[in-house]
């Protein structure tokens, strides 16, 4: 099976960035450790890396490389996933590139969760995505509305489908979502039914096998394992780490899906205002007016805090830590200054 650019996602934002014809664009649909398997209209590529360490590519990922298969550039992305990388540094580690459609699975049970959902909402903003919610089985629940209507109610709401992922006809429904050469990807919880969704929009793993691999080594078959061709002609990008996505550096992310209480804090009389016992607080009038959802402010004060901490540097993170560590002591100093003037006086 080979596929034309536009079959691949290939658009007038990429056909922008090339000036020169000789260079072959390809698709990422896997990341190794010293390369890339890219798809093509010649079939799928094994790929080098000389001139970019391998994690500036990330799955999704359009790039260009000449006749002896070395990539020669990574084409800017239309829309970025990333989360904070394991370790000391802070640093982001690049998740999926040009996902167009993020679906914001959920189901219509115990496990629903709306802090979770404004999580990933302010996720697929900062990647730039569309965000549509799926609530999975809608068939198991009494009411499956009462779940819908939560979301909907929420300011600046997202498209929201209840389906039953086990049915083929329901799944297309969500699949409408996805156009021909789109990309999509599932974010949440485990047993929430992102891999029934997957395998029903992808035909199961059969579709995705008998893709050309072609390299130094000759022709194999390989299959295109993160970069999945959907049924319907579009993409879906389904890597290990991308299910489960904390908020990093994603505060113009959180600053659109709380627009209504980041509008009024900025009324606040203080800048950095943390609405608590501050003079001058529009966010505290308003809770006392009864004119904000006291549950929607702590949910946005709780994924601020979550972004901030992810998002901070290295120098931050040791001076918070540092600043705690004068706070504990100078707490046990003057917990030992009282006590010793306290036996003084006895
Ligand atoms: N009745 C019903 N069962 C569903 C539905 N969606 C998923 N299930 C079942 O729920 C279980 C979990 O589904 P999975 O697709 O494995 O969930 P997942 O989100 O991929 O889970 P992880 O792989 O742990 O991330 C399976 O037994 C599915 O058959 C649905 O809409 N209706
Ligand atoms: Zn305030």
């Amino acid at each position: 099976m080979t596929y034309s650019l536009q079959d691949l996602g290939w658009s007038s934002f990429f056909a922008r960035q090339i000036d020169s014809d000789a260079l072959q664009p390809a698709r990422v649909s896997e990341v190794h450790r010293s390369s890339v398997t890219a798809l093509s209209t010649n079939g799928s590529l094994r790929l080098l890396s000389p001139d970019h360490s391998i994690g500036e590519i990330a799955v999704g990922d359009w790039v260009l490389s000449d006749q002896e298969h070395r990539i020669t550039q990574i084409l800017d992305r239309q829309t970025l996933l990333k989360r904070k990388a394991a370790g000391h540094e802070i640093k982001p580690q690049l998740i999926a590139a040009n996902v167009d459609i993020l679906f914001i699975v959920s189901s219509c049970n115990a496990d629903f969760n709306i802090a979770r959902l404004e999580r990933y909402l302010a996720l697929a903003q900062s990647a730039g995505s569309f965000p549509v919610v799926l609530l999975t089985k809608a068939d198991t629940a009494d009411n499956p509305d009462d779940y819908r209507h939560q979301i909907e109610h929420l300011p600046k709401a997202p498209v929201v489908e209840a389906l039953n992922a086990k049915d083929p006809t329901e799944v297309q429904r969500a699949m409408k979502w996805v156009r021909k050469g789109q990309t999509a990807a599932f974010v949440g919880s485990s047993g929430v039914g992102k891999t029934t969704l997957a395998n029903g929009m992808t035909g199961g793993d059969d579709a995705t096998a008998a893709i050309r691999e072609d390299d130094a080594r000759g022709r194999h078959t390989t299959t295109a394992r993160f970069l999945k061709p959907m049924l319907n002609g579009g993409w879906l990008i389904d890597t290990p780490g991308i299910r489960e996505l904390q908020l990093f550096d994603a505060q113009d992310g959180l600053d659109a899906v709380f627009e209504d209480l980041q509008e009024l804090a900025s009324s606040c009389r203080f800048n950095d205002c943390a609405h608590e016992t501050e003079p001058g607080c529009a966010i505290k009038a308003a809770l006392d007016a009864g004119e904000i959802d006291a549950d929607r402010l702590e949910r946005w004060r709780k994924l601020e805090r979550e972004n901030a901490y992810n998002s901070e540097t290295l120098s931050q993170a040791r001076a918070r830590e540092k600043s705690f560590s004068k706070h504990v002591k100078s707490v046990v100093k003057s917990s030992h200054k009282h006590k010793g003037r306290y036996q003084d006086d006895d």
